[in-house]
Order: C-alpha cells, then sequence, then structure tokens
C-alpha cells in the first residue's frame, strides 16, 4: 500500500462526556422540535433550526456541541485544530438504521475529517437494536448510552453502519468536524472565532 493509499483508522469511545441531566435536556429539545426528512424513520434538528425556532433553547445545544468539539480534539492530539462543519440532534426511530458507509464519502463532504456521536439515551432501556457497528478494526461495536460519545474517522478507514432500531426510540448528538475553517458553520452563521455564536 503507498502512502496515497493507506488506510489510517483512528477511533475513540469515552464515557460520561455529558451528565445524564444534560443528555435529558437535549432528548427533550429533539422531542419538541424535531422533523422528518433527513432519512427514512429517523428525525433531526441541526443548531441552525434551533436558532430559527427559539435561540433561547440554544445555549444548551451550543455548549453540549463545544464539549463534544473539546472531547473529540483532546482525544485525537488535535487540539484548536478542528471546527464544527454541522451539528444536530437525531431521533432514530423504529426501523431506522445505516448500511455501511463512510462519512465524507461524497463530493460535497470531503472536508469531513472526524465524525462525532455523542448518545443520549440507553441501547436495552430506551430502545433495542442501534449498535454502531464498524466494517474493519476495533473497536468493532459501540452500544450506544446516555453520556458515551464514538468518534472516528470520516473516511473509508472507519466504514461504519448503524444495526436497525428495533424498539423505541435512539437519540444522539451528531457532529461532523472539519480541519477546514472556510467549512465550519459557526463562521457561516457570521461568528469569526471558532465560537462563533452570540
Ligand atoms: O448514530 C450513529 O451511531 C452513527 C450515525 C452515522 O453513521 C451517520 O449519521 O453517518
Ligand atoms: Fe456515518
Amino acid at each position: 500500500m503507498d502512502a496515497a493509499t493507506e488506510r489510517t483508522s483512528q477511533r475513540v469511545v469515552l464515557d460520561g462526556v455529558l451528565s445524564a441531566a444534560r443528555c435529558a435536556r437535549l432528548a427533550w429539545l429533539l422531542r419538541a422540535l424535531a422533523h422528518t426528512g433527513y432519512r427514512p424513520h429517523v428525525e433531526s434538528l441541526n443548531t441552525w433550526e434551533v436558532a430559527r425556532c427559539d435561540p433561547r433553547l440554544l445555549p444548551q445545544l451550543v455548549a453540549a456541541r463545544q464539549v463534544v468539539l473539546q472531547a473529540v480534539e483532546q482525544a485525537f492530539g488535535r487540539e484548536a485544530e478542528l471546527y464544527i462543519e454541522w451539528s444536530g440532534l437525531v431521533a432514530w426511530g423504529a426501523g431506522s438504521g445505516i448500511d455501511w458507509h463512510a462519512d465524507n464519502a461524497r463530493d460535497y463532504l470531503r472536508q469531513r475529517v472526524i465524525s462525532a456521536v455523542l448518545y443520549l439515551n440507553d441501547q436495552g432501556a430506551n430502545f433495542q437494536g442501534g449498535s454502531l457497528l464498524f466494517k474493519e478494526g476495533e473497536p468493532r461495536a459501540v452500544a450506544p448510552r446516555a453520556g458515551r460519545l464514538a468518534a472516528y474517522g470520516s473516511g473509508e478507514a472507519d466504514a461504519h453502519g448503524v444495526e436497525p432500531v428495533a424498539r423505541g426510540v435512539r437519540h444522539t448528538l451528531t457532529v461532523w468536524l472539519t480541519d477546514d475553517p472556510a467549512h465550519s458553520e459557526d463562521r457561516k452563521a457570521g461568528g469569526g472565532s471558532r465560537e462563533g455564536w452570540p
């Protein structure tokens, strides 16, 4: 394998990244404001939409995604290098799931370098199924539980899928990170800093 095709997978699973109470508040926001259309059997709510629906609710989401950004930067040794490209809350209903894919495998997604999913509720208690599965490497499977963060490369080396949710609703805060400031969602919102929100 030459340097150009080298596959470098990078993956971490961290527990207790957000408290159970903060996870529950984000899940409440998701249930109150989410809309359909992201994928079949899935409802979502991105940070822009929260800003538009009710800016008073924005700080709790902005604070949580900042926690995710900092946890990822620390885990991957990339402090002050990454920007949030997209962030949002996702509710995975019964029947939802995703086949094997890489998160940057389209021309318009190439800027994504790390994917981060913070789970807001518990497999087994709140829903059945819904494990995050990787095609190769370790860890091979992540069982969602409130406060657990899975972070992994957005490229082919970390190809992954979500096992179908069999029952209940699986809640996540999903964040894609880029090292290209031009693709920062905060910059696009008009902020000049890495924390561009008011
Ligand atoms: O929710 C997860 O565990 C992973 C989601 C995912 O792969 C995606 O949204 O691209
Ligand atoms: Fe993915």
